[in-house]
């Protein structure tokens, strides 16, 4: 076959997420099993301006399917939105002869790669690494899973300390403009209320919603909060006016933080990473360019960066309304 891929560069970008190192090392071993030869890319776009490269072998990557982070390590690139840092990082491609990219990130990872892939035609297949599930194509991100359990596990703990002493917690989670963790976690973790981006509560309904359940016998309260959420923006703010205009309960603030995105990765996003990760490459060999591998009904798609890059996935609807009947 013609423009066989003989070459392939794997780095990770944006938000580090557990699974990325699976997802490496799935790459890294198709490539061994289609004997094509595979290098690893430090820092993301950083380091292919840098040319902060190591050839990965199907040893290199060994005892990583269990480990959070990347070892690859992850940054935001300043320079990679300049065209400037985009020639330095094309220089390092030829100059090393690689013939095709995989980039393991989120959203903002696959716009550069499509305004790179682009502007050089040089053939980049994205695989959705971001614990926010913020990517249109495919039913899950690698790493969500695992940030859903960390939430559901802290808020637990949060549960007994709040029942305990009669309080009200709001717990802020990450999501930079999206809901997901936000409502699963909070389904999962039994909470009240679940704010999220994607709807706007008002405070005052939420007010009022909280009276309703105070005066249905409920002790103590938990709030999930995204932190993209119109009125959680500020959850210190948010707790203050709770506070002030709800005097049965005290009110507390939990921020999650990036406690989120670490840890060891679920079974689940193992399996997800292993499979996008071998998903690549065969869209690779397979002369795909400028699509993003995710899983849809189960198996492996091939999404177009533009299609996956049309905003976040919608939310799903039937999710609220268990969050609703369940918290009455
Ligand atoms: N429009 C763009 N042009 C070129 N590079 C971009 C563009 N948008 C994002 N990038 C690159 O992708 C990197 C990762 O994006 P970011 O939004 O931080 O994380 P994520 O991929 O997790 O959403 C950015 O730091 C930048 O280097
Ligand atoms: O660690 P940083 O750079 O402060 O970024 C925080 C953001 O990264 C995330 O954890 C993941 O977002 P991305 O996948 O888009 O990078 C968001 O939920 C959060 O808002
Ligand atoms: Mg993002």
């Amino acid at each position: 076959m013609t423009n066989k891929i003989k070459h392939i560069a794997v780095l990770t970008s944006g938000g580090d997420s557990p699974g990325m190192n699976a997802a490496i090392r799935a790459v890294s071993r198709a490539c061994a099993f289609h004997e094509i030869k595979c290098t690893g890319v430090y820092r993301g776009y950083q380091g292919l301006i840098e040319g902060d490269f190591k050839e990965l072998g199907p040893r290199t990557v060994k005892n990583l399917i269990n480990r959070g982070g990347t070892f690859l390590k992850s940054a935001r690139s300043k320079a990679f939105m300049t065209r400037e840092g985009r020639n330095q990082a094309f220089e390092h491609l030829k100059n090393n002869s690689i013939d095709a990219l995989v980039v393991i990130g989120g959203d903002g990872t696959f716009k550069g790669a499509e305004v790179f892939g682009n502007e050089f035609q040089f053939p980049i297949v994205g695989v959705p690494g971001t614990i926010d599930n913020d990517i249109r194509g495919t039913d899950h991100t690698i790493g969500y899973d695992t940030a859903l359990n960390t939430v559901v596990e802290a808020i637990d703990k949060i549960r007994d300390t709040a029942n305990s002493h009669n309080r009200l917690f709001l717990v802020e989670v990450m999501g930079r403009n999206a809901g997901d963790i936000a409502l699963n976690a909070g389904i999962g973790a039994g909470a009240e209320e679940i704010l999220i981006p994607e709807e706007n509560l008002g405070k005052e309904r939420l007010l009022e919603s909280l009276k309703r359940s105070r005066k249905s016998g409920k002790t103590s309260s938990i709030i999930v909060v995204a932190e993209g959420d119109q009125i959680g923006k500020n959850i210190f703010e948010l707790a203050d006016y709770i506070d002030t205009n709800l005097d049965s309960y005290e009110v507390k603030v939990t921020v999650l933080g990036h406690i989120q995105r670490g840890g060891s990765p679920s079974c689940y996003d193992r399996v997800l990473a292993s499979r996008l990760g071998i998903g690549a490459v065969d869209a690779l060999i397979n002369q795909h360019k400028a699509v993003m591998v995710g899983i849809a009904h189960k198996k492996i798609v091939n999404v177009p960066f533009e299609q996956a890059l049309a905003g976040s996935n919608d939310i799903d609807t039937d999710l609220l309304r268990v969050a609703d009947i369940t918290s009455i």
